[in-house]
């Protein structure tokens, strides 16, 4: 898949074009883009998605974001998609009139917009539908996409994220929610423990859970090749310890090695426990301890 940073980069062809934050890639966006790549063969012609980075409202209103750019990227090129046009969504970008939208998605040369029912764009959000029949022959508009007694939708993912609802996060998605980062240094103090944890850096803004969590890990790096683990992994504040900052560790069960620097993906199956404060470092390790089998017990389905 080629990415863009503006539309005038792409050759100058004809498109089919999809309009969206697109963050998480959720159920609904996957019907959008299966959408999207009918419209592409019907006219023969490229699958453009033109996205925004990072996701509408992120940065002004300190929502946090389901993917980060590469994360997103990835996932729209696995679903089949030609072209990513991902522009920075700046205050600048926000504030421009929908004319001038307009005219960037005419350079695209639709054959076909296809957007959710209620795309708006511009401005103060004055662009509509209706709007898009000046650069584009056809404007497919699809229905929100429902499940589980409500709208699919990237709001609804977040908020069930903040409540530790993995499963219910990962029914939306079609997929387990996921973290991609750089394993760092911590305070060494894990191996003391008995129970090394690879702390991982993930961009500012990505949603994460709070919680003990079962999770599969995988990486794909020069050095290990394509590898994959169970684990078990803790996002918070370690009280334990007196931490001051949220952290995101996993252990990797059956392992023992160097990880650092590597990039490892983190999937969240099931929250085993909250974060707790314990009176010693014993009771944390013993409580670690039994965290491990729990997330062995809950993963061994997983083949
Ligand atoms: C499965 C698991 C569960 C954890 N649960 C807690 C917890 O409930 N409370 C807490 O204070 N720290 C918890 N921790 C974090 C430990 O305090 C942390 O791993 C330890 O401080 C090592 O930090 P380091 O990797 O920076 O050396 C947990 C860690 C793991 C791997
Ligand atoms: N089973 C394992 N799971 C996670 N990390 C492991 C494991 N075995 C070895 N390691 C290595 O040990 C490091 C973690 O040790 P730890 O004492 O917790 O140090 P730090 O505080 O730097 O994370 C990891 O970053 C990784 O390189």
């Amino acid at each position: 898949m080629k990415t863009y940073i503006a539309p005038t980069q792409r050759p100058d062809t004809e498109t089919v074009v999809a309009i969206g934050s697109f963050d998480g890639v959720h159920l609904g966006h996957q019907a959008l883009l299966a959408q999207l790549k009918a419209k592409a063969r019907e006219h023969r012609v490229p699958s453009v998605v033109y996205t925004f980075d990072p996701p509408t409202r992120v940065l002004t209103q300190g929502v946090e974001f389901l993917s980060t750019l590469p994360e997103k990227l990835g996932l729209l090129s696995r679903y089949g998609i030609d072209e990513t046009i991902a522009v920075p969504f700046t205050p600048e970008f926000a504030a421009r009139p929908k004319e001038e939208f307009l005219s960037d998605l005419k350079a695209l040369r639709p054959r076909s917009v296809v957007v959710g029912e209620d795309f708006h764009f511009g401005k103060g959000r004055s662009g509509g539908l209706a709007d898009l029949y000046e650069v584009t022959p056809e404007v497919v508009s699809l229905p929100m996409h429902q499940l589980g007694g409500g709208d699919i939708k990237s709001t609804r993912i977040r908020e069930l994220l903040k409540a530790g609802d993995v499963v219910g996060a990962g029914r939306l998605l079609g997929r387990h929610y996921d973290a991609q980062g750089v394993v760092v240094q911590g305070d060494q103090l894990g191996r003391q423990l008995g129970w090394p944890t690879a702390n991982i850096r993930v961009p500012e803004g990505k949603s994460l859970p709070l919680g003990v969590f079962a999770v599969v890990v995988e990486t794909e790096s020069a050095s290990l090749g394509w590898k994959r683990w169970y684990g078990v992994a803790n996002v918070g504040f370690r009280p334990t310890v007196n931490g001051t900052e949220r952290r995101f560790e996993v252990h990797l069960l059956d392992f023992a090695g160097d990880l650092y620097g590597q990039e490892l993906q983190i999937k969240f199956f099931e929250k085993l426990r909250g974060e707790q404060k314990f009176g010693s470092l014993d009771e944390l390790k013993a409580q670690i301890a039994k965290d491990a089998e729990a997330a062995r017990e809950v993963l061994k389905q997983v083949r």
